[in-house]
């Protein structure tokens, strides 16, 4: 029996979590779900984003499953993911893109792995008024993170049998910070010599996925590129409908999707839950349950082989309900 924390989030949170703690019980795992909260719903109902409940409820889960948070342009509280990020120490952010046969997208047989730095970089929004009109943000790399994440693609592209790492960076404009980054992912790469590495500054890499995607394999970068490509690389392959993400550290792990709350669709039942479904397989992998994730992701690609289940962002009709009828059935 798994102790899993489930957060329902915001927006198209709470439908997308239901569907995939739905789609987990059938797998036959069994789990102990419990239910924490964060996010903007939480604030206006306690006061607090992220309350330490929360924090102390995933330190003791074997994994938490997350809906998405909102999280306001310009004003309001600093960034549930951000701050959980931080003080969990989830420091690698490991964002898979996948070709689903059936999904009408530019290309076939894309498979690539974005691998994030997640407590560190531009995205921690460090930042303050140096005098009214003018304000610093502040972009932090520490050669100990840019080592444990470099570590981290390495040891993953080791285990997964990946080819290649790539590390994305724009050392020549920042040449301290991403200087730091690329001369720790090299440092690392000389510890791994089975396995290749290159780099190709950021907005390149931009261009070159885009253009042919399947000339990478693994692309390890600081946080706010990634969290740019990773939104990039999950338009590869259908969108972010389909595309999970797993936020792991020493201590603890949270599975969320890639997307956000989605306010154009939330709770009209239209969100297809692939992301979320798919990050719950993520979570299986990691628990060791490899036969149900296989049995998840083999009855995701059946339903969406067959092409009568698809969500509207799939050119379907079906809503986030059946689709997470079809999955269930098409795991008997
Ligand atoms: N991990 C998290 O908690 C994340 C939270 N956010 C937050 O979400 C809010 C909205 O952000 P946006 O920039 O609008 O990005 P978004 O990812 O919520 O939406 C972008 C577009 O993708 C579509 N989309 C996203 N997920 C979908 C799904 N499962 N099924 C069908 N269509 C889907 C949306 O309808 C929208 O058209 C913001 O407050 C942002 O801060 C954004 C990304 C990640
Ligand atoms: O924290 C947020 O609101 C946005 C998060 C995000 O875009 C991401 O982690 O990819
Ligand atoms: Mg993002």
């Amino acid at each position: 029996m798994y102790n899993i924390v489930y957060i329902p989030g915001d927006g198209i949170g709470p439908e997308v979590v239901n569907a995939a703690m739905r789609v987990v019980d059938a797998a036959g795992v069994a789990c102990n779900w419990q239910e924490a909260h964060a996010g903007l719903g939480t604030f206006e109902a306690t006061g607090d984003p992220l309350p330490e409940a929360t924090l102390d409820a995933i330190r003791g889960a074997h994994a938490t499953l997350k809906g998405p948070t909102a999280t306001a342009s310009g004003v309001g509280f600093r960034s549930v993911n951000v701050a959980m990020r931080q003080k969990l120490q989830l420091y690698a952010n490991f964002r898979p893109a996948r070709s689903i046969p059936g999904i009408k997208s530019r290309y076939d047989d894309v498979d690539l792995i974005v691998i994030r730095e997640n407590t560190e970089g531009l995205y921690s929004g460090i930042e303050h008024t140096v005098v009214p009109g003018v304000v610093e943000s502040l972009r932090i790399i520490s050669s100990k993170a840019s080592e444990r994440i470099a570590k981290f693609a390495f040891d993953t592209a080791r285990r997964q049998g990946r080819k290649r790492v790539t590390c994305v960076h724009k050392a020549n404009i920042l040449k301290l910070s991403d200087g730091l980054f690329l001369e720790s992912c090299k440092k690392i790469a000389a510890d791994y010599s089975d396995i290749e590495f290159d780099d190709c500054i950021v907005d390149a890499a931009a261009m070159k996925l885009v253009i042919d995607p399947h000339q990478f394999d693994m692309l390890v970068m600081e946080n706010l590129f990634g969290d740019i490509l990773s939104d990039l690389t999950s338009g590869l392959v259908g969108g972010l409908g389909v595309t999970p993400s797993a936020n792991v550290g020493d201590d603890a792990a949270v599975f969320e999707a890639v997307h956000g709350t989605a306010p154009d669709i939330a709770g009209k039942g239209l969100a297809n839950p692939t992301a979320l479904v798919q990050s719950a397989v993520l979570m299986l992998r990691f628990l060791g349950e490899k036969e149900a994730a296989d049995r998840v992701e083999n009855a995701i690609r059946q339903v969406i082989a067959e092409g009568t289940s698809l969500t509207g962002d799939l050119g379907g009709s079906a809503g986030t309900e059946d689709y997470t009828k079809a999955i269930i059935a098409a795991m008997g």
